[in-house]
């Protein structure tokens, strides 16, 4: 049985966690803490891998105070800068044991996963892209963690690609024209009634793609964390793994 922690366990994802751990057959939940619970409860002797769902302000302290006391883990957590991923690199080459290791992911529902996947490689046959992403009013980071990786995945591709940047005749205030992410446009959407939603557009002249993912609940993430901690705790990840697609045969 691979013993789960769940860090953030009463909030929308880390709640629905516990339920997807308790009715796994192979994984039994070891420690559930939310925001005034105690990580030291969380040690190797007693759990595998600890699930990290909480809030972008808080998350890089418990992924670093976690690798200190040696467990392994899976983290969902949005907010990830190349900083803070590089604060969890330098953690891990100082870490209590060798193979220890960390899967960060900002989309853990495979129709995202694989919206991603297919942007990254249509993005260098398109003249233009942008991204738009559409949540819940509750989300409280913007744009969400699953554009950004988004934006730099068709960002890579198009200098793979050696493309021009994007034609845009857009003159004086262009607030309106999103967020440009890895010189990707990227636009946020706050809608009551909607849950997570990602549209991927690519343009040539005469020509459009559309690429779609909606997770209209969250149970679509939890096959996703439950991967990522079984492909974890099988070992043979150590170090930092950044993204799902990661541990699937893309
Ligand atoms: N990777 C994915 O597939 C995926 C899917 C959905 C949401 N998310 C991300 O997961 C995060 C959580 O989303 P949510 O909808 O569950 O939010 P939420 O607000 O419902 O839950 C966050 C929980 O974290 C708790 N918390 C805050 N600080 C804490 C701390 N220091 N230690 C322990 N717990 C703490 C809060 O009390 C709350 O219960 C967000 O960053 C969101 O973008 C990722
Ligand atoms: O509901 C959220 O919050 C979500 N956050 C992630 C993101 O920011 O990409 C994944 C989708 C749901």
């Amino acid at each position: 049985m691979i013993r789960v922690a769940v860090v953030g366990a009463q909030g929308r994802m880390g709640s629905s966690v516990v339920e997807a751990v308790k009715a796994a057959d192979d994984m039994v939940l070891s420690a559930s803490v939310g925001s005034t619970g105690e990580l030291s409860d969380i040690r190797t002797d007693s759990t595998d891998v600890a699930v990290e769902f909480t809030v972008p302000s808080a998350s890089l302290g418990n992924v670093l105070t976690l690798i200190g006391q040696g467990v392994d883990l899976v983290v969902g957590t949005t907010g990830w800068t190349q900083e803070k991923l590089d604060q969890v690199r330098q953690a891990l080459a100082t870490a209590p044991r060798k193979d220890q290791a960390v899967c960060i992911a900002p989309n853990f529902a495979i129709s995202a996963v694989l919206a991603d996947y297919f942007a990254s490689k249509a993005a260098e046959y398109f003249t233009s892209a942008e991204v738009i992403e559409l949540h819940h009013p509750d989300k409280v980071d913007a744009p969400s963690g699953t554009a950004i990786h988004t934006a730099q995945a068709i960002g890579q591709a198009r200098r793979r690609a050696r493309l021009a940047s994007m034609p845009d005749g857009t003159q004086g205030e262009a607030a309106s024209r999103g967020q440009l992410i890895d010189g990707v446009p990227v636009h946020a959407v706050r809608l009551q009634g909607l849950n997570a939603h990602e549209e991927i557009l690519l343009g040539n002249t005469g020509e459009q793609l559309t690429i779609r993912a909606d997770s209209f609940d969250r149970s679509s993430f939890m096959p996703g964390v439950l991967l990522a901690v079984r492909t974890i705790a099988a070992g043979g990840h150590e170090g930092l793994t950044v993204g799902l697609d990661q541990f699937l045969d893309l």
